[in-house]
């Protein structure tokens, strides 16, 4: 499976606020790259943190290049990564549009699991992973690509992109960076986690480009 990672944060890195809400980073123009972006792949992900703090919907806004970008694919299936359930039933990922596959782990409950179903969750538990009750997040990508999912892109947040990244498992990464500063120590950062002290991920740029008054770069994860 492909896994494009694309974020934005602050020139200071921070992905929101300290309150862990949603700050516009991207203008215009970028937001309308992630919306193309979209197009290109077969699922778009988020951790249960951005579901819980943005209620995205993760759907195209902009249908116009669909045709030129997708031809006959259906729209993206929508992910979320969420051990034990906390997705709202009434989240706006669960709007009743394209499939949303929640990835669960063993600590979800029979009775949740039964609620998010009937939400509209497609659920599929991947067993924890050996060090928390977590999901096991490249098994959960096995489960997607079993359904399949060829090709992720990945909108956050910080917590789960730390986790990508230490399981070896991002072959791109597309950072916005915006010019404010955010700040706040407890603020979430692209990459969250318990964080690295050795074996840095290394990332090769292949990029840079001036996008609304930001900058956008793009690396790849060799
Ligand atoms: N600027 C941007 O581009 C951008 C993008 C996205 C989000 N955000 C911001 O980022 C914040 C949310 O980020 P976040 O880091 O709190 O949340 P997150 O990464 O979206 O979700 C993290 C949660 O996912 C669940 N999870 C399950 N298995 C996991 C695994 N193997 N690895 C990591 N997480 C796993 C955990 O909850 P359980 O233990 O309950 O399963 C975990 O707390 C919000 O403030 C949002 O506004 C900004
Ligand atoms: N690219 C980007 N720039 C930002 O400035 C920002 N705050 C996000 N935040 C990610 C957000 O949490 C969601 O993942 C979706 O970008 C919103 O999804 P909707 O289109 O509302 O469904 N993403």
């Amino acid at each position: 499976m492909h896994v494009h990672v694309n974020a934005a944060t602050s020139v200071d890195g921070k992905l929101s606020t300290h309150r862990r809400e949603q700050v516009a980073i991207s203008g215009d123009e970028d937001f309308a790259r992630v919306d193309r972006l979209r197009a290109e792949v077969d699922a778009v992900a988020v951790g249960v943190g951005t579901v819980l703090a943005d209620d995205p919907s993760l759907v195209r806004h902009d249908e116009s290049h669909r045709e030129a970008e997708r031809g006959d694919l259906p729209p993206p299936a929508r992910v979320v990564v969420d051990s034990r359930g906390r997705t709202p039933l009434d989240a706006s990922i669960l709007d009743g549009g394209p499939t949303t596959y929640l990835l669960a782990a063993d600590a979800l409950s029979t009775e949740r699991e039964r609620a998010l179903s009937g939400a509209g969750a497609t659920v599929l538990r991947t067993g924890g992973a050996s060090d928390s009750d977590r999901v096991d997040i490249e098994a959960g990508l096995s489960a997607l690509a079993d359904h399949g999912v060829e090709r992720l892109l990945v909108e956050g947040g910080g917590e789960l992109i730390f986790s990508l990244f230490d399981a070896g498992l991002v072959d791109r990464l597309t950072l916005y960076v915006g010019s404010m500063v955010v700040g706040g120590r407890d603020a979430p950062t692209l990459a969250d986690g318990a964080g690295f002290v050795e074996g840095f991920p290394a990332l090769s740029l292949a990029g840079v480009e001036q996008v609304d008054d930001g900058v956008l770069l793009r690396y790849d994860v060799p």
